[in-house]
């Protein structure tokens, strides 16, 4: 396989992802090795298209296509994996038309941000900057702005890249996304979400619809990303979100990219945390841990050792300046 022009960290992720057989064949990706050959134009197997105009009829088409259908939103991720014949599907359903599903609102005590909400309006929205700047640190360090104008919270969640900044800062901040399908909708945490590399939750027939976050007072959050250049993807990238009560930690959050072969959703780290005055040596525990317990692997970026160092480091670096942020000492 001879991913070409394409970007490196797709090829790699990829490569590692096929060689772990992580990828099964009735997942997301098939015929990997099928028809293109090294030298081949990269073009993609021939589909069929079709352009959502409801939400509600994206559902029945996905329905109606069932394992051979996918969505497709910036596809920016999507096509590149069409092209490598890594992504075959028979039909797309086109929803960027569902200009329903791109919004940042508030209900209640949850920010709500629809699946079609593409990056740069994560960058540039007043109510993350004000409730999550976690988005904002993330968002500076996605990619590039071609593809922050394109690509949406949906297409990053559901194409469920272990270096996706992201799904890591949905894992931190505890977002739940909603999935519709044809017997309605359900909500599931980010930990059930992210089934695997490259596999979600959200089943043939299902579309994300949006995702749900919830705001405590007092709160601060960050994220810190390590990368060989400018708009590369994750060497190792880290995000945390802390609330605080009376000077103790009371809701804590720690995301990690790009050092498993799955968003890192550390539990262990939340536990020490909760209950907790901030402190640099609590911080400096919450480190170890998270580095203990990431499982990173060797490849162009950095070895294994290298980026579980990053993942403690990281770690320590987000959640001193989400605890500065919840106490206000730090926009
Ligand atoms: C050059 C380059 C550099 C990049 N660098 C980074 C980076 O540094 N960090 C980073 O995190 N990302 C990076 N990305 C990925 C970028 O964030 C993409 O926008 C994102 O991965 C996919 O979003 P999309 O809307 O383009 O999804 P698409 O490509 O349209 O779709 C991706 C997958 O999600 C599915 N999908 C899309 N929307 C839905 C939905 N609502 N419901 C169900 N399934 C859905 C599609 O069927 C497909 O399987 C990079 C991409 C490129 C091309």
């Amino acid at each position: 396989m001879d991913p070409g022009p394409l970007n490196h960290s797709l090829k790699s992720a990829l490569t590692y992802a096929l060689s772990e057989r992580q990828l099964s064949g009735s997942q997301r990706y098939r015929g990997a090795d099928r028809e293109q050959r090294e030298g081949d134009v990269q073009v993609p197997a021939s589909f069929q298209y079709e352009r959502a105009r409801s939400v509600d009829e994206a559902v029945t088409m996905l329905r109606r296509f069932g394992e051979e259908a996918r969505v497709v939103a910036g596809g920016h991720s999507l096509l590149p994996m069409m092209k490598l014949r890594l992504a075959q599907p028979e039909f797309l359903v086109d929803i960027n038309d569902l200009h329903e599903l791109d919004y940042v609102r508030q209900e209640g005590s949850e920010l709500c941000i629809g699946a079609l909400t593409r990056h740069r309006t994560m960058l540039e929205n007043e109510l993350l900057w004000r409730y999550f700047p976690i988005f904002r640190d993330a968002e500076r360090v996605i990619a590039d702005p071609p593809v922050r104008n394109r690509g949406t919270m949906g297409g990053s969640l559901c194409q469920a890249d272990p270096s996706e900044d992201l799904s890591a800062v949905c894992a931190a901040v505890h977002a739940r996304a909603v999935i519709l399908g044809a017997d309605g909708s359900r909500t599931v945490t980010m930990e059930e979400f992210h089934k695997g590399p490259y596999e979600t939750d959200c089943g043939p027939g299902e579309l994300l619809v949006e995702v749900r976050i919830p705001i405590h007072p007092n709160a601060g959050s960050a994220y810190e990303k390590v990368e060989r250049k400018v708009g590369d993807w994750a060497v190792g990238a880290a995000g945390a979100a802390l609330a605080l009560r009376d000077g103790r930690i009371v809701e804590a959050g720690l995301g990690l990219a790009a050092v498993g072969s799955n968003t890192v959703h550390n539990h262990r780290v939340e536990e020490v945390l909760r209950g907790n005055a901030p402190s640099e040596e609590l911080f400096a525990e919450a480190a170890r841990i998270a580095a203990e317990d990431c499982s990173p692997s060797t490849d162009t970026r950095g070895s294994a050792e290298y980026k579980r160092h990053l993942a403690g480091e990281l770690t320590k670096r987000v959640l001193r300046r989400a605890a500065a942020r919840a106490a206000g000492r730090e926009a």
